[in-house]
C-alpha cells in the first residue's frame, strides 16, 4: 500500500487513470481476497472509491462498482460492447472453434436471432411446456419422498433442471444422465473461464467439458426430425443456422451447452434461495401461501395448475408478494460481473465518478460489479441491506413511511446486453415457487447453507452446506392434489 502511495498518479491523454490497487501474489493478484466475501469490494469502495484497476488470475482489468457508473456503463452500448467476451466465452468456456465463434454468423445471425426467440411474445409455449413437466416432477418428487428425510437443495435443483431442460430441449432430452455431468462442467466453468492459465493446470475442466459435450452430440444424433422442430424458438433458430453455415456436430454441440448452462446456472438457484429464505420465515411462508391460495380461488377451475399455466405478466400481477420475494433473492443472492470491453479511448465523466474523470483505454475490460450497490449497508438500501427482508418492498417508494429503503439493483445486467432470459426465467421461478408453497408441507430438519463466494461474478450466488427436510403433500388441499 506504501508502495502504491508513493507512485505518481498515473494518468493517459491528460486524463487520470483508474487507481490501480497494489497486491503481493503475482499473477493470482487479489483473486483469493476477491473469492473471500463481500468485505473485499467493500473495502476497495471506501478506500479507492468506486473505479480501480485489479490484477486477478493474470488479468489486469477495471472493476466498477458504484450503481451510477455502471448504468453510465449500460447506456453506452457502442463504447462498452460485451460481444467480444461473449464469442470468446463461447470457445474458451463452452470449447466451439475460434473460427466459428468469431464467425460473421454469430453476430450478423445468431446473436439477434437467439435474442428474438426469447422475447416475451415468443416464449408463451415455452412456458406452457416447462409448466406441463414441472408439474409432474412436483408432485411425483414430493409423493415419492412421503415424509422421509431429503436434501431439498439437490431435489429443487434437479425438478428446475429436468422441468426447464425438457421444455426447452423436447422430452427426448436426457436430463437424468446430463444432470451430474452438467454440474461437474458447471463447476469447472472458472477454471475454463481463466485464459491465461496453463493449460495443464485447466486439463480436468476441459474433460468435464468433453464428457457434457459428447453426450450432447449423441444425444442430438438420436433427435428426430419433429423433435427437432419441437425445439425451443431460441433452439430452433440456432439450428437453423448451424445448418446453412455447416458447422460441424461439435461446434453444435457448443451451442447446446451455452444454451444448457444459461438456462441451468443462475434460475435454478433463485428459486432454491427463496425457498431458503421463506422456510427460514414462518410468517412470510404464511402470507405468501395466502396470497397462492386466494389466487387459485378465483381461478377457472380453480387449481394450482390453471395458476402455473398463466402467461409471466398475468403470474407477476397475480402473485405480486410472490414476485417481491423472487426480487429479494435476486437482490440479496446475486453476485454478477457484466463485462464490457472498450471499443475506444474514452473518459468516464466526473459526474458519475465522485467528482474526478478517469480514462479508460481501448480494449481494456471493464467489470461491471453489481453486488457491492445491493448489500452495502452505507447505500442506498439501507442499514440493514445485508437482510433478505420482502418488507422493504411494500410501500410505494423509499420515502413511503411503510417503505424501507430502496435503490437499483442489476441482477440480469443492462443495456442492450441485458439477460436475454430473464422473461423465461421469472416465469419459471415464480410457477416453482407457487406450487412449491401451494403444495408441499416442509419441516426442515438441518439447515447449514451458506452463500459459497467462490464463485463470485457468475449471476445468482449457488448455495453450500445442506438442507435436510420432511416433506408432504399438504392436507385439505384436494383441488391442488387434482
Ligand atoms: C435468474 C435467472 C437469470 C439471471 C440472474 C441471469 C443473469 C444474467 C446476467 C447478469 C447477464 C449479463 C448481462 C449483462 O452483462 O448486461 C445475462 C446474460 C444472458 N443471459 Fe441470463 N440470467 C438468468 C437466466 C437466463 C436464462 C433462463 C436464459 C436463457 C435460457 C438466459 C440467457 C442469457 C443470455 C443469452 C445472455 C447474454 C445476453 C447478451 O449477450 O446480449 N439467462 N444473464
Amino acid at each position: 500500500r506504501l508502495f502504491y502511495h508513493l507512485r505518481p498518479t498515473e494518468t493517459y491523454g491528460g486524463v487520470q487513470r483508474p487507481p490501480f490497487l497494489p497486491d503481493w501474489i503475482p499473477w493470482v493478484g487479489v483473486a483469493l481476497s476477491m473469492a473471500g466475501g463481500d468485505s473485499f469490494f467493500c473495502n476497495v469502495q471506501k478506500k479507492y472509491g468506486p473505479c480501480v484497476r485489479l490484477t486477478a488470475m493474470g488479468d489486469t482489468r477495471i472493476f466498477i462498482t458504484s450503481p451510477a457508473l455502471i448504468t453510465y456503463i449500460y447506456k453506452n452500448p457502442k463504447a462498452f460492447v460485451f460481444e467480444y467476451k461473449r464469442r470468446s466465452i463461447q470457445s474458451l468456456v463452452f470449447g466451439m472453434t475460434h473460427t466459428v465463434a468469431f464467425s460473421q454468423a454469430m453476430s450478423d445471425r445468431l446473436f439477434p436471432d437467439h435474442h428474438r426467440a426469447l422475447q416475451l411474445v415468443n416464449i408463451g409455449e415455452l412456458i406452457q411446456k416447462y409448466t406441463t413437466q414441472l408439474e409432474e416432477l412436483v408432485l411425483s418428487k414430493v409423493d415419492e419422498a412421503d415424509g422421509a428425510e431429503v436434501d431439498l437443495f439437490e431435489m429443487v435443483y434437479e425438478i428446475i433442471y429436468t422441468a426447464s431442460a425438457k421444455a426447452f430441449f423436447t422430452p427426448s432430452f436426457p436430463a437424468r444422465t446430463t444432470f451430474k455431468p452438467f454440474i461437474a462442467f458447471d463447476r469447472a466453468f472458472p477454471i475454463l473461464n481463466l485464459a491465461r492459465l496453463p493449460i495443464t493446470m485447466r486439463s480436468q475442466a476441459i474433460s468435464a467439458r468433453e464428457k457434457i459435450l459428447t453426450m450432447l452430440e449423441e444425444w442430438w444424433e438420436t433427435t428426430t426430425e419433429l423433435d427437432r422442430a419441437a425445439m425451443a424458438p431460441a433452439v430452433c433458430v440456432q439450428w437453423e443456422i448451424a445448418k446453412d453455415e455447416g458447422w460441424s456436430k461439435r461446434d453444435w454441440a457448443t451451442v447446446l451447452l451455452a444454451e444448457t448452462w444459461a438456462l441451468e446456472a443462475n434460475a435454478p438457484f433463485a428459486g432454491l434461495w427463496t425457498v431458503i429464505e421463506v422456510l427460514r420465515r414462518p410468517q412470510v411462508l404464511a402470507s405468501l401461501r395466502a396470497e397462492v391460495s386466494s389466487t387459485i380461488s378465483k381461478l377457472d377451475p380453480p387449481e394450482i395448475s390453471t395458476l402455473m399455466h398463466l402467461s409471466q405478466p398475468e403470474l407477476i400481477t397475480l402473485l405480486p408478494l410472490l414476485n417481491l420475494a423472487l426480487q429479494e433473492t435476486l437482490r440479496v443472492h446475486s453476485s454478477s460481473f457484466s463485462i464490457r470491453v472498450a471499443e475506444y479511448d474514452t473518459t468516464f465523466p466526473a459526474a458519475v465518478c465522485e467528482g474526478r474523470e478517469l480514462s479508460v483505454k481501448k480494449g481494456e475490460e471493464i467489470i461491471c460489479v453489481t453486488r457491492p450497490g445491493n448489500i452495502d449497508t452505507t447505500g442506498a438500501w439501507g442499514t440493514d441491506a445485508e437482510i433478505w427482508d420482502t418488507e422493504r418492498w411494500i410501500g410505494d417508494d423509499a420515502d413511503d413511511e411503510k417503505g424501507k429503503a430502496r435503490g437499483p439493483m442489476f441482477p440480469f445486467g443492462g443495456g442492450s446486453s441485458m439477460c436475454e432470459g430473464r422473461h423465461f426465467a421469472s416465469a419459471e421461478i415464480l410457477s416453482f415457487l407457487a406450487i412449491f408453497i401451494a403444495t408441499i408441507d416442509v419441516q426442515v430438519v438441518r439447515d447449514t447453507i451458506k452463500a459459497d463466494f467462490t464463485r463470485i461474478g457468475l449471476g445468482v450466488m449457488q448455495p453450500k452446506g445442506e438442507l435436510r427436510v420432511k416433506m408432504r403433500r399438504r392436507q385439505g388441499e384436494s383441488k391442488v392434489a387434482a
